[in-house]
């Protein structure tokens, strides 16, 4: 019989591409459930769910996600919902037998001055980012939690709880609010408006220095699938306990002003390109070093140019 398989945040853009991932390797025991239907922070709800349906493995892309205005503006919801969820996905699925549990984080856990590119070895090795310093500590607790379960339980339970770090992603499915997405939708979005309008100029928030690594969101499900299915004597041989998490990079990153002609192109927006630098820019940088994944045997396939057209002609059919 298949493995039966839970995707926690399936109907998210990297949850919904786990699924796609999953069912084209032909797995179709995989169980879903929308928010409304189980609300992840609710601890009784979550147990009474695995103590149901008595799964195999877990992909926890679930999560309060947002941009960087939406993590500077709701910061008690960005730390408690996602330290709820992830406590209760990962403990419950401790207790009812789930030996492998994939755990999504974020680039964001990584001291903001922390040497580029920056190696999972940085971890805890300075200041956080305060723009979004709430939602990077409970993404590092989740990496501590699954660390934790397998240093405590891993030997006698069988269990083995990993955690990938994605950099900073976008594609189909992705959030396209004008204020709490990230920047790639948002100016998909806004370039995408001001064509329509024959806006004569578009502002983009902050100074455009910023760099950021941008990653598709079908290279990030199949990095997932990838890392959750590695032979653990391979993941033990490439990590460490208490330091096990892995990057997931594209390999190169840009400024947010090249990134905003680089999105004006793939809109076809021929209007002046401004900045307004009374925004927040958030991390000056945050190039990830994905050397531990590439030696693995993964490596990012959608470049920036291609990416960026696919996601573009996704908004275009989700507007109608
Ligand atoms: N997008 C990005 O650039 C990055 C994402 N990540 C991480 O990747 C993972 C997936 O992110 P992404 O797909 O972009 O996010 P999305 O917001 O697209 O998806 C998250 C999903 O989780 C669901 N969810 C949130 N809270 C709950 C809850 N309490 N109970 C049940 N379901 C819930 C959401 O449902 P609903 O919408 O109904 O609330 C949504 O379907 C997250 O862990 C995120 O932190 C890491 C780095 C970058
Ligand atoms: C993935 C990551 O996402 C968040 O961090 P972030 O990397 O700062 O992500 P961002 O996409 O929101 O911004 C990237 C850069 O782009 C600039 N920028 C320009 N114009 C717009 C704009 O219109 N919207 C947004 N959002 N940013 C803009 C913006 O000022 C910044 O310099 C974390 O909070 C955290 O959630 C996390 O892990």
């Amino acid at each position: 019989m298949q493995k039966k398989i839970y995707i926690a945040g399936h109907r998210g853009m990297v949850g919904s591409s786990i699924e796609r991932n999953l069912q084209a390797k032909g797995f179709t025991n995989i169980v879903t459930r929308t928010h409304a239907e189980l609300d992840l922070t609710d601890q009784a709800a979550v147990q009474k769910f695995f103590a149901q349906e008595k799964l195999d493995e877990v992909y926890l892309a679930a999560a309060k996600v947002g941009g960087i205005h939406a993590n500077n503006t709701f910061p008690a919801e960005f730390i408690y919902q996602n330290l709820m969820v992830q406590n209760n996905v990962i403990h419950q699925a401790f207790v009812h037998g789930v030996k492998k549990l994939l755990f999504l984080g974020s680039s964001c856990i990584y001291p903001k001055l922390a040497p580029q590119p920056m190696a999972e070895e940085a971890l805890l090795t300075g200041q956080l980012e305060p723009t979004n310093e709430p939602y990077a500590i409970a993404k590092i607790a989740g990496i501590k939690m699954c660390e934790s379960y397998n240093r405590q339980y891993g030997e006698t339970h069988g269990i083995d709880y990993r955690s990938v770090m994605p950099t900073n992603l976008y594609g189909p499915g992705d959030n396209y609010h004008p204020e709490n997405s990230h920047v790639i939708p948002a100016l998909i979005r806004r370039f995408h408006e001001a064509k329509l309008a024959n806006a004569p100029e578009v502002v983009i928030w902050g100074t455009g220095t910023p760099r950021r690594e941008f990653l598709f969101v079908d290279d990030m499900a199949a990095a997932s699938v990838f890392v959750m299915n590695l032979d653990k004597a391979i993941y033990d041989q490439h990590t460490q306990p208490m330091q096990s998490h892995i990057n997931v990079g594209f390999g190169s990153d840009v400024t947010i002003a090249e990134l905003a002609k680089a999105v004006s192109d793939a809109v076809g927006y021929q209007g002046k390109i401004s900045f307004d630098p009374s925004k927040p820019d958030g991390s000056p940088r945050k190039w990830m070093d994905s050397g531990r994944l590439n030696r693995l045997g993964w490596n990012a396939q959608v470049g920036l140019a291609e990416g960026l057209n696919r996601a573009y002609a996704e908004f275009q059919q989700a507007i109608g």
